[in-house]
This record gives structure tokens, C-alpha cells and sequence, in this order.
């Protein structure tokens, strides 16, 4: 069974008991904003993490989502990227058509995968630039508040740091307001040289999911969620608050062990 429940103003909480059950609502709650946007819009853009959030994603894959998913409808893009060749381990691109893209029925020109053959900063420049032209043609919607890309959803993973996309902690990228897209050089965890969505993309999307399971994310995920005073520290993972948007945040047990009022005994 899972526990699910608004979190002051930090969204929607759901604890899963196992990866299987948590596998089975993110596929469902995928599904569905997938047939409300296509609904609404025509389309579906969907932009991808790296990590174990793939994995976590698998059952979509398997029946009855292969079937029922509009998969023709899917524009693929990736919240965040390293600068490594396509077929490098290291390639969150490699990661998502291995375990997702390669199994379902995508159209290949809708994958918006970065260019791995320049610098960081060219890739994320020539990143924006897609986007761009995928917001005129309103591939991608734009934010009634911004001129900022508006996502039907951004699925984020979480590291035991709290970062999301390449966004780490105490990063001067944080603060970067004006570009869609930019990059690092310096990453702390490799490979050193990523691109990644910027803040204000983050927190323009229609739905944000955050995934994170395991105990190594649980003090992230506490400073991040729960209400820890005037001192709460600048964790990426806090400053992901959509502004029109909604954010569902996507736990195991072990991850969300942590929280204030926990509800699951480990
Ligand atoms: O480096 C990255 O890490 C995060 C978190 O990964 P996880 O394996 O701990 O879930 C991931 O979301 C991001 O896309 C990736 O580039």
C-alpha cells in the first residue's frame, strides 16, 4: 500500500512499501499525464533524468503501457546531460534507449538527445537552440509567467547530496536565471562535464516528479522536504517549486524514512 499525501507546500509525498509498487505508480501517473496532454495539447514533451530513475521507469515497457501509451505522441528530452559520446557508459541518452526508448515505439526524430561533439558550452547553447524552435512550434509549451519552456512533466532523479538534473549543491549555476539550458565543467561526481536545465525550466514545468529511493537519499530528502526552519539550507532538490505547476515527489520506505512523521516503520 502506499502512503500518499499533500506536504505543506513541498507536494505531493507518495511512499511506496516496495520498488515494485512505486515501478507501478510512476508507470500510471506517467500514462496519465501522458493521455491528458496529448488530449489537451496533441503532444506529450517528457524530459528525462539519468540514474536510477530509467529503471524505475521500466514498466512502462511492459503491457499495459506498451499498448496503451500514445508513444507517437512523445517528444524525449533530457533535463540533464553529460558530455560523453552516445554510446559511453556514462551517457544518461545510452541509459534512457536502453532501458526505455529502444522498447516502445518512440519516432526517432522526436528524441532530442544534445550534441556530444562540441564543448559543454556549445552542447548546452545548441540545446537551448532545439528548444527554442521546439517552443515556437509549440512542441513544448511556454509559461504564462516567463518566456520559459513549459514541459508536460520533468522527471528528476535525486542524489544522495540532493542535487537534481546537474544541479549540485552550493553550484553558482543555481543562480543562473537568464539561459534554459546551461553547463558545468567542474561536476563532483563524474564525468565532470554535464549540461542540465536551469531552475527556472525546472520550476516552469507543468508537473515535476522527483524519484528517489534508498536510504542513502533519506537526510537529502528530509532537508529538502520538511520544514527546517529559517536555516534550510540551499539544496537543489528544496529549490525545485514549480510555480504554476505541481510537483509529486516518488519515495521508497528507505528513502523517505527520515521525513518528519514518517509513516512507515522500517
Ligand atoms: O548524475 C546524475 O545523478 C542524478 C541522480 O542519480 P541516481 O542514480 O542517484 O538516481 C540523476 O538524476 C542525473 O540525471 C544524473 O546525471
Amino acid at each position: 500500500m502506499a502512503l500518499s499525501g499533500d506536504h505543506n507546500d513541498r507536494g505531493e509525498l507518495r511512499t511506496h512499501e516496495s520498488l515494485d509498487e512505486l515501478k507501478t505508480d510512476l508507470a500510471d501517473y506517467i500514462a496519465d499525464l501522458s493521455e491528458m496532454s496529448v488530449k489537451e495539447r496533441g503532444v506529450f514533451a517528457v524530459a528525462l533524468s539519468g540514474g536510477s530513475l530509467i529503471g524505475l521507469m521500466g514498466k512502462l515497457c511492459e503491457a499495459p503501457y506498451n499498448k496503451t501509451v500514445d508513444w507517437a505522441k512523445w517528444y524525449i528530452f533530457w533535463a540533464d546531460e553529460r558530455v560523453v559520446g552516445k554510446s559511453h557508459a556514462d551517457s544518461n541518452y545510452k541509459l534512457g534507449k536502453d532501458g526505455l526508448l529502444s522498447k516502445v515505439p518512440i519516432v526517432p526524430s522526436h528524441v532530442h538527445s544534445i550534441n556530444d561533439l562540441v564543448s559543454a558550452e556549445q552542447a548546452a547553447d545548441d540545446y537551448e537552440f532545439v528548444i527554442r524552435q521546439l517552443v515556437r512550434t509549440r512542441v513544448i509549451s511556454v509559461s504564462e509567467i516567463s518566456d520559459c519552456p513549459k514541459f508536460d512533466l520533468i522527471l528528476l532523479g535525486m542524489g544522495p547530496d540532493g542535487h537534481v538534473a546537474s544541479l549540485f549543491p552550493n553550484h553558482s549555476v543555481l543562480g543562473e536565471n537568464d539561459e534554459w539550458v546551461t553547463f558545468i565543467t567542474d561536476s563532483p561526481k563524474p564525468p565532470p562535464e554535464r549540461i542540465t536545465f536551469t531552475l527556472p525550466v525546472i520550476n516552469s514545468a507543468s508537473h515535476v516528479a522527483v524519484v528517489a529511493t534508498g536510504v542513502s537519499k533519506a537526510e537529502a530528502l528530509h532537508l529538502a522536504i520538511d520544514d527546517v526552519g529559517p536555516d534550510s539550507p540551499s539544496l537543489p532538490a528544496r529549490m525545485v517549486q514549480p510555480t504554476n505547476g505541481k510537483l509529486v515527489w516518488f519515495l521508497d520506505k528507505a528513502a523517505s524514512s527520515k521525513l518528519d512523521g514518517a509513516q512507515f516503520s522500517n
